[in-house]
């Protein structure tokens, strides 16, 4: 069915409500999913969370691949919940569900418009044209096998956007590729994807795929949405210590009463630059956290003491695990914290190479932490 012949059967409907308007109810033994999904049409959402939090599992359900215990599914106000994948004309760009291998590119693009009602010679013709929208008109008879992971890449997405369809979901679509190829393939995806007309759906692990391509983030943890937002907005502003180690911020809760916030676990005070009031996070960068071997002159006034957890190794700099020693408690007879538990809150720190030396930081190494009121971000809770 063309665009116009789709609006025309489904009247009104479709043109009261555009693009993807879902909510997803799955339920498994250990497992539920309940995840209320909107995207408009030309919005590239992207689902992010940690392992088995439920991403593939709504991605499944939209496609029509997991049955909803409970919810619907509408793309451009058509009532899909009770239809089959293959009459949902969604577009999907899956890892099991890549070419059929006994199906030259140019064929494998064509099924999808053949299936579509597109005589053999005008699919053949659209599908030589998406091929080379995606720079791959030369390999157009080759078979799956004979190309390379992002060749097969671009052939899946060129297949999936050759029928425009009003949803596209992507699964993990560079996951399988190898670091320079990836780079190449996002930068096409991302080109595709902004002149894609419809709403798309992504599935990533990797936050730079999801920063880079998507209008939108919805964090899943637990089969439940718990964050979603702008990606910058996501990215400055976390709401769960999974979105922010996946920013690489150090994130606390805690109450503001006048430029100060207890942290929820009580052992901490912070100064910060606030007018907030109430129930807070707090954010700053690992880069904003000086270190020092012993209590440093002047005390800054966000100082803690802490133990080295762990030194890891990125790049030209080092990534600091430290667990705070909590301040109400004993820190030892010479006041280095050595006789004290961890237990306070987590923090990460960046320094350099000639830091961790000067510094002899190793695992268990006290140390004092501070960081500068102006470094904290605070944002209502
Ligand atoms: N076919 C299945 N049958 C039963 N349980 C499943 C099935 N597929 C996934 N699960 C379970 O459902 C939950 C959600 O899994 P899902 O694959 O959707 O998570 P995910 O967020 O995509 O994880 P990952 O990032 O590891 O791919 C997990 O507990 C998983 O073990």
């Amino acid at each position: 069915m063309t665009a116009t012949e789709n609006d025309a059967a489904h009247g009104s409907e479709a043109a009261a409500e555009r693009g993807l308007d879902a909510r997803l109810v799955v339920r498994r033994p250990a497992f539920d999913l309940d995840l209320v999904l909107t995207a408009a049409p030309g919005e590239v959402v992207a689902l992010l969370g940690p392992n088995g939090a439920g991403k593939s599992t709504a991605l499944r359900a939209l496609a029509g691949l997991t049955p909803l215990a409970d919810g619907h599914v509408r793309v451009d106000g058509r009532d899909l919940t009770d239809l089959p994948p293959d009459r949902r004309g969604v577009g999907m760009v899956f890892q099991d569900y890549l070419l059929f291998p006994h199906l030259s590119a140019l064929e494998n693009v064509a099924f999808g418009l053949r299936a579509q009602g597109a005589g053999r010679r005008e699919a053949r013709r659209r599908a030589a044209e998406w091929l080379d929208r995606v720079g791959l008109a030369e390999h157009a008879s080759a078979r799956p096998r004979a190309l390379s992971g992002g060749q097969a890449q671009r052939v899946a997405l060129a297949r999936a956007l050759a029928v425009r369809p009003g949803l596209l979901l992507l699964d993990e679509p560079l996951s399988a590729l190898d670091a320079h190829t990836r780079l190449e393939v996002r930068a096409a995806l991302r080109r595709h994807l902004a002149g894609f007309a419809g709403a798309a759906v992504l599935v990533t692990h990797d936050p730079l795929d999801a920063l880079t391509l998507a209008d939108r983030l919805v964090v899943v943890e637990r089969g439940r949405l718990v964050q979603e937002g702008p990606p910058g907005e996501v990215a400055r502003h976390p709401r769960t210590p999974y979105v922010a180690r996946l920013v690489g911020l150090n994130l606390f809760q805690g109450r503001a009463d006048g430029g100060t916030v207890a942290l929820a676990d009580g052992h901490l005070k912070i100064d910060a630059v606030t007018a907030l009031e109430g129930d807070v996070f707090l954010a700053f960068e690992p880069s904003a956290v000086a270190l020092y071997r012993t209590r440093p002159d002047g005390s800054p006034r966000n100082l803690w003491q802490a133990r080295v957890s762990a030194v890891e190794g990125r790049g030209d700099r080092f990534r600091i695990r430290l667990d705070a020693v909590p301040h109400d408690r004993p820190t030892g007879a010479n006041g280095d914290g050595r006789a004290t538990e961890g237990g306070g809150p987590h923090i990460a720190a960046d320094v350099t190479a000639a830091a961790v030396a000067d510094l002899g930081l190793v695992e268990g190494s006290p140390v004092w932490a501070s960081v500068k009121a102006t470094e904290v971000r605070v944002y209502p809770a």
